[in-house]
């Protein structure tokens, strides 16, 4: 086991990674459920007298959520109700100058991590531990805490480099949802258990269909959906004006979606209509036969919303990762918002995972306690679910030793 913030003596200069990561529209970075689950574990940092300089990541390079964590140290600051401070630099003279300054009792956040090129790359914890990154900022500090659980699949600098050459600590939301998201096999349901599959990244759900155990059925939506419709055999999940979610996606897991469609026939449920913007900017529907490659489809049509939603009815358990649709826009939120009305409704077990998914639940007037857990992880915690170790637990865990 880990050792967790309890652990720690007061009055510490700690070096704490977060998990921030955030929609960004129209270069706005908007508020989602991270920030208040971090604030209150900085809140309990901070007033035990610590001197605390977060680290983060926002986006992936290339991406137009690749943005500075500017707005996001001043979105940490209305949930404190305090100043945070911000260094445009992440291990540079300036970031050390920073942390220099910093006094117990105050927060600064440095820049994207991401922005560094020796995060990203996956690789072995010792080799990241052995970054300019991390030999760099680790001397500045007593003390490492990770909170960052939704990112905790990521072999990445910031989250498994620091703990191999640092006393190493737990952050609340690292606790709680450690303790919250436990494999599926482990719980031992009555009846039907559905998983729901949406959102955007495919990568990380398609191994999930064959590495859980106890699962009856999957609702397949967003990008992940369409790509398996699109081996299916129907026109839908191309690339089109400017998108790169569907064609690299495709050419990565095309083998795997085609077995995983005639292994898993009897328990995949895919969309039998699609939603999309037509004249007058109004959601329009059509059945998966008339689908048109040309054409963004935003959600899953009612009839499929209808579906899921009364095989959620029927189950003694539901698993949410990932949005059914561009739930942003209302016009298209109905696959995702009917799927967790009917999981509001029912009395089943039910956990709702995703940084942005967990985000539609308040967006739309739904009730978090109506809900088992709401996650404010997805790809880490679909893979607690199968039973399949986090690297930066593991981390953390090696450092406890
Ligand atoms: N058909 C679609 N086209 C484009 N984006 C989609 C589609 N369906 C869902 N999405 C988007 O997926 C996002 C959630 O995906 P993802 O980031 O993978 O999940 P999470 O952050 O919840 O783990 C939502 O913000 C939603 O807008
Ligand atoms: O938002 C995240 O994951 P999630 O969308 O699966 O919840 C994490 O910050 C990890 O980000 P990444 O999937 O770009 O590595």
């Amino acid at each position: 086991m880990f050792k967790t913030i309890d652990d720690l003596d007061t009055e510490q200069q700690l070096l704490v990674r977060l998990d921030l990561n955030a929609p960004v529209e129209d270069d706005v970075v908007q508020d989602n459920r991270r920030f208040a689950r971090h604030a209150e574990t900085l809140r309990e940092l901070l007033a035990d007298g610590h001197a605390v300089a977060v680290l983060a990541h926002q986006g992936r390079p290339g991406r137009d959520t690749f943005v500075s964590l500017e707005q996001h140290a001043a979105i940490l600051a209305d949930h404190l109700d305090r100043d945070v401070d911000f260094v445009a630099d992440t291990f540079g003279e300036d970031a050390l100058a920073a942390i220099d300054d910093l006094e117990g009792g105050e927060a600064l956040v440095l820049e994207n991590a991401r922005m560094c090129d020796e995060e990203l790359p996956e690789e072995a914890p010792e080799v990241k531990a052995d970054t300019e990154f991390v030999r760099t900022l680790a001397p500045e500090f007593d003390a490492y805490v990770n909170d960052a659980y939704s990112a905790a699949h990521r072999s990445h600098a910031s989250l498994v480099g620091f703990p191999r050459v640092m006393d190493a600590y737990a952050g609340r939301v690292m606790e709680q949802e450690y303790t919250a998201n436990s494999s599926i096999q482990e719980r031992e349901f009555d009846g039907t258990v559905t998983m729901a599959l949406g959102g955007t990244k495919a990568e990380d759900l398609i191994p999930v269909i064959e590495s859980v155990d106890g699962v009856d059925q999957f609702c397949l939506g967003g990008i992940v959906g369409e790509l398996f419709l699109r081996a299916a055999g129907h026109d839908v999940g191309y690339d089109v004006e400017g998108t790169d979610f569907f064609d690299d996606q495709w050419d990565d897991q095309r083998e795997t979606i085609e077995r995983i469609l005639e292994e898993y026939e009897d328990s995949l449920y895919l969309a039998t209509d699609l939603a999309y913007e037509g004249a007058d900017d109004e959601r329009a529907e059509v059945d998966v036969e008339g689908l048109e490659k040309e054409t963004s489809y935003l959600d899953v049509g009612s009839d499929t919303a209808e579906t899921y939603a009364d095989l959620v009815r029927e189950s003694e358990a539901v698993f949410v990762k990932g949005a059914l649709g561009v739930f942003e826009d209302e016009r298209f939120a109905d696959g995702t918002v009917t799927v967790l009305e009917a999981i509001a409704e029912t009395d089943c077990f039910s956990v709702v995972g995703g940084g942005d998914t967990s985000r539609a639940i308040g967006m739309y007037g739904l009730d978090e306690d109506d809900f088992g857990h709401v996650s404010i992880a997805g790809g880490a915690y679909v893979r607690a679910l199968t039973g399949e170790p986090l690297v930066a637990v593991e981390a953390l865990e090696a450092a406890a030793e």
